[in-house]
């Protein structure tokens, strides 16, 4: 067990020790390795599935694509393969790829594949896109269809917007700072009215997508920023060691994850902290 100085959090493993708090930024937690990081990341989903299932009945999260699912694998194996409560998660894609759902680039195959295959979720109970359809009405629709379950309380309802309040939205990081599909100096960024909107000029392919806006992604409960590499480390120093508050005139998607209510925890691996400075840094 190590006692971390920053955080005072009791916790198995080296990593906490090179891991703090951040003023603004929320919990920063640096792993030595992906397989700790991926065990940490595991530990954090189930923890806060146990105590929203509790708490309400139901865990909804928004996943996002990309490296990230890879590293929730664990969540697949013993002991939380039978620990957690499946039955009461509730998914949704916090961003998708416009293309069908058979497709390589779909986050939903990606997600079926390797996670939501391999455990006891209610087929019911995820929520991916209609992927038939323009990425407009695809975005309409599945703004339509969480309003519903926001009326239904699937999805709790934020105290201060009338956005959902998703329990946990888990976000990757791009190498240019994007997340979801929100991009630097794309005018989704400064979305405020939709919960989902898409796009359709992807500087990243495929072009057409979907996403979350930023006061649906700030209004969650919890947010988990996942990266790992040397690929990352410029975005992840941009977005964490940046104080002034991102109004928009750098655009880094990153820094504007800043939920409003909720807790925000970075999982990062050594390699993407490498240009990180302050007191979290080694
Ligand atoms: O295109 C996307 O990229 C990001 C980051 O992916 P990664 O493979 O670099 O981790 C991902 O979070 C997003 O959902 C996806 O659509």
């Amino acid at each position: 067990m190590v006692l971390s100085p920053l955080s005072g959090k009791r916790i198995l493993g080296s990593w906490m020790a090179l891991s703090g708090v951040h003023k603004e930024r929320g919990e920063v937690r640096i792993h030595e390795s992906l397989d700790e990081l991926s065990t940490d990341l595991a530990d954090y989903i189930a923890e806060l599935s146990e105590a929203c299932v509790k708490e309400r009945g139901a865990f909804a999260i928004a996943l996002s694509g990309g490296s990230l699912i890879g590293l929730m694998g664990k969540l697949c194996e013993a002991p939380y393969s039978k620990t957690v409560d499946w039955a009461k998660w509730y998914i949704f894609w916090v961003d998708e790829r416009v293309v069908s759902k058979s497709h390589a680039d779909s986050n939903y195959k990606l997600a079926k594949d390797n996670l939501l295959s391999k455990v006891p979720i209610v087929p019911s109970h995820i929520h991916s896109i209609n992927d038939s359809v323009s990425a407009e009405e695809a975005a309409d629709e599945y703004e339509f269809a969480i309003r519903q379950l926001v009326k239904m309380r699937t999805v709790d309802v934020s105290d201060i917007s009338d956005c959902p309040k998703f329990d946990l939205v888990l976000l990757g990081l791009g190498p240019d700072g994007h997340v979801a599909s929100l991009f630097p100096n794309h005018s989704a960024l400064i979305e405020q009215d939709e919960w989902v909107t898409f796009i359709t000029d992807s500087p990243k392919p495929p072009p057409e997508r979907i996403t979350f806006t930023l006061p649906v992604i700030n209004s969650a409960s919890n947010v988990a920023v996942v990266a790992a590499g040397e690929s990352k480390a410029e975005a992840v120093h941009l977005a964490i060691d940046e104080t002034e508050p991102d109004d928009g005139k750098t655009s880094l998607p990153a820094r504007m994850v800043q939920p409003r209510n909720g807790k925000l925890v970075w999982f990062l691996d050594k390699l993407a902290t490498s240009k990180l400075q302050g007191s979290h840094a080694e």
